[in-house]
């Protein structure tokens, strides 16, 4: 049952006619995928739901739960010809935002759109004007892993897929971002930790397959002669206390917000299922909140957090996305290849010199939120 305030609309299970029916249409959307979101690794389309919006309907802020938290990576979002107004399906991830707005072109028979996202971006419905929208949605699932022939992924753009391809074992931005890494780990001796951009499920992260440009960036480590691996975390935010709080409440300990290490082992911790665990090397690591191309970012500014994700049940915690870490071991100075190597063939060209900042990010701020508060599909 819809929840009042969550979503208006009504929903069914795919019907089998529509699990069946392989449009040529689908063929094309499964290509296209396969190139944007899943760095050209096969992708299969598995049929989810039928949504149908009438006047007033709409779709609150969420996240798509994973059937299948180690291989699903998005979903896909066909609008089928049914004249409509209002409706725009408005994409959020790491403060940028793209609409799409089915109903201009909803009353042309002969016209399929359709939306791809990552399963882990914050999406809604924006009520219906009039008539009815009526969407299919698909789980894009990747198929086992069969690395590309390079061995090394490029992915187009940091949030969605348009602009220039980035190549891991090419890119500037890489060398730049290596040798912030290395700056960082020779002066500190101290294990790092990067936070990925996407938020990954627990087999998700353990099986390795990453989101967009986070693939990049590991493989980037990786054919750079960096030992990386995974890791899920939770992050302690600083709270934003208005300026009469501040004396009182303000514990100078907080002020950088915390990182635990959260694993399968915690979660059972947490549900009185598992003893406590041990969290000993944990101390002794450093971690850069947010990076892009060229960037590095020790700190970032902490905004307003939506509260807007998945829930789930105790102990299923594959339900679940969490901000995750590459952790990148303390090299020996001969394991790293030498950034000359890589130097002057940058495929995207638009690399901006590496910048290692201590301060709070002029970076746009974060819109992903904690995934507490709101139901999902
Ligand atoms: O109808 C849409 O555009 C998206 C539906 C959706 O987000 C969902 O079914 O999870
Ligand atoms: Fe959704």
């Amino acid at each position: 049952m819809p929840k009042p305030g969550k979503r208006k609309k009504m929903e069914a299970p795919s019907p089998k006619i529509l699990v069946d029916y392989s449009p040529g249409f689908l063929r094309i959307i499964r290509s296209k995928v396969s190139c944007s979101l899943a760095n050209e690794e096969e992708v299969t389309l598995q049929c989810y739901k039928l949504n149908v919006y009438s006047t007033g309907g709409f779709f609150s802020a969420h996240v798509d739960t994973p059937v299948d938290a180690a291989q699903m990576i998005g979903t896909v979002v066909v609008c089928l010809p049914c004249q409509h107004t209002g409706g725009e399906l408005i994409v959020k991830h790491k403060g940028a935002k793209k609409e799409f707005l089915f109903a201009n072109l909803s009353a042309d028979q002969a016209k399929v759109q359709w939306a791809a996202f990552y399963s882990d971006c914050v999406h809604e419905i924006l009520p219906v004007k009039s008539g009815h929208r009526i969407t299919v949605t698909y789980n894009v699932i990747r198929k086992k892993p069969s690395r590309s022939e390079s061995g090394y992924g490029y992915c187009k753009n940091q949030h969605f897929f348009t602009g220039q391809k980035i190549k891991a074992d090419q890119d500037a931005a890489l060398n730049n971002i290596v040798a912030d890494v290395l700056k960082i780990t020779e002066k500190r001796r101290k294990q790092l930790g990067i936070f990925l951009r996407h938020k990954y499920t627990m087999s998700a992260l353990a099986e390795g397959i990453l989101k967009g440009l986070d693939q990049v960036l590991c493989d980037g480590l990786a054919s750079r002669g960096l030992t990386c691996h995974f890791l899920t975390i939770l992050v302690q935010e600083k709270e934003n206390l208005p300026d009469e709080y501040d004396e009182l409440y303000r514990d100078e300990e907080d002020d950088e917000g915390r990182v635990y290490a959260f694993s399968r082992e915690d979660m059972l911790y947490v549900n009185n299922e598992g003893p406590k665990p041990q969290h000993a090397a944990w101390k002794a690591m450093e971690f850069i909140k947010d990076w892009s191309k060229g960037k590095l970012v020790v700190h970032r500014k902490e905004t307003d957090a939506e509260n807007c994700g998945n829930y789930t049940q105790p102990g299923a915690v594959d339900q679940l996305y969490f901000q995750s870490t590459v952790v990148i071991g303390i090299p020996e100075s001969s394991d790293v290849k030498p950034l000359e190597e890589n130097r002057g063939c940058s495929t995207s060209g638009d690399a901006d010199d590496a910048d290692v900042k201590d301060e709070e990010s002029d970076e746009e701020d974060d819109e992903e939120s904690d995934e507490e508060d709101c139901e999902r599909r």
